[in-house]
């Protein structure tokens, strides 16, 4: 048994799976936290995951757990359930984590919290990190090399404790204290990604979709300006770097809805019964709104909007392609 500090998961999905078997690459022990108790079962058993992380065999230092009291008596807990279920999940801990690091990518619809805002009413004696980037789970999974933002709300005293529990060799955080920053960069880029996808199932080619991405970072420096984010973390892993990743790769599945999407398929089909989550079709509907009441022009979020809703996606591009010409920056 390793004597290094065991490290709670809470989510057993495709990236809380990946997470954990990164965590337990240097034979330390972690605890995974799932929703299904078929997926514990799997996982203790099997060392697999086949519903969520089918590619991976899994470390035997993974503990799979349908109990959130295991978890709350560790120090350092990931957070990584889909961003809608974060805030009822965080409410069954018993105990508040000294450290939460939240991994996912979102803004809670009905509230309208970013996740930082969601963990610290569920968990208010925790320090809150956010951890984001450009990652793609089978990926990491795999050992291959990957870097993300890791943002402290603690500071640096907070980064010299999670950043050794959580650095590997092919595993690079990255520092920063802007939480918020970190967040809104992962939220939006789910939403620009469905843009991306469209325009390939449109077949609008591929200055459309380098269109696209710098319009979209536009978009995603403005709100980020509003909330008070730095621009430089959203120029960073978690905003730009995820951008380019997921607008590019039908391994997102953000991308891949927007492609089906544009290929002529219904929202409303490619979402019932999806068992993965594409996070961008529920953060769209809750950003269109936080852009409209506070004023900040976001065309392409705006749009993204209307085609989930039922719009017609040649016509939501045509209007985008027919509004007035303006100044690159500024206006
Ligand atoms: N998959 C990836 O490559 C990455 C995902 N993320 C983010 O991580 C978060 C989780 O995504 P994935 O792990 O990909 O999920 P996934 O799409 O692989 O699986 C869905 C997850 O939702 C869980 N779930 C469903 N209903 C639930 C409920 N009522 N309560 C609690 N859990 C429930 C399932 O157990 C499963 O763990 C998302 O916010 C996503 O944006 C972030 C970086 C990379
Ligand atoms: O966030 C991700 C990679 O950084 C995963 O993107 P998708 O959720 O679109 O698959």
């Amino acid at each position: 048994m390793s004597d290094l500090e065991t490290i709670g998961v809470v989510g057993a999905g495709a990236w809380g799976t990946a997470l954990a078997q990164m965590l337990a690459s240097d034979s330390r022990s972690v605890i995974l936290w799932a929703f299904e108790p078929s997926v514990v079962k799997e996982i203790n058993a099997a060392h697999r995951n086949s519903d969520y992380l089918p590619s991976a065999e899994l470390s035997p230092t993974i503990h799979a757990t349908g109990e959130l009291s295991e978890i709350a008596e560790l120090d350092t807990v990931l957070c990584v359930t889909p961003a809608q279920v974060l805030g009822s999940v965080l409410a069954q801990i018993p105990t508040s984590p000294r450290d939460l690091v939240l991994c996912s990518k979102g803004i809670e619809a009905g509230t309208r919290r970013l996740m930082n805002d969601v963990a610290r009413a569920a968990c208010p004696d925790s320090a809150i990190a956010v951890l984001s980037g450009p990652t793609f789970a089978h990926e990491v999974a795999a050992g291959l090399p990957t870097a993300v933002t890791l943002a402290c709300e603690g500071g640096r005293g907070q980064w010299d404790r999670l950043s050794p529990a959580i650095a590997r060799p092919a595993f690079r955080p990255y520092y920063t204290d802007d939480v918020t920053g970190a967040e809104i960069g992962g939220a939006i880029k789910n939403v620009l990604a469905i843009a991306c996808g469209l325009v390939d199932g449109l077949e609008l080619g591929q200055n459309a979709r380098a269109a696209l991405i710098a319009r979209g970072y536009a978009e995603m420096l403005r709100f980020g300006e509003v909330m008070s984010a730095r621009a430089e973390t959203l120029s960073g892993l978690c905003g730009l770097g995820d951008l380019v990743l997921t607008c590019s790769s039908t391994s997102s599945r953000n991308f891949s809805l927007g492609k089906a999407l544009g290929e002529g398929q219904k929202a409303a089909d490619l979402m019932a019964d999806r068992r993965t989550v594409a996070e961008g079709a529920y953060t769209a509907p809750v950003l269109a709104e936080l852009a409209n009441d506070r004023g900040i022009a976001m065309p392409i979020v705006t749009a993204v909007n209307a085609i989930l809703a039922g719009d017609s996606p040649r016509e939501v591009v045509a209007g985008l392609l027919a509004r007035p010409l303006k100044a690159e920056r500024g206006e």
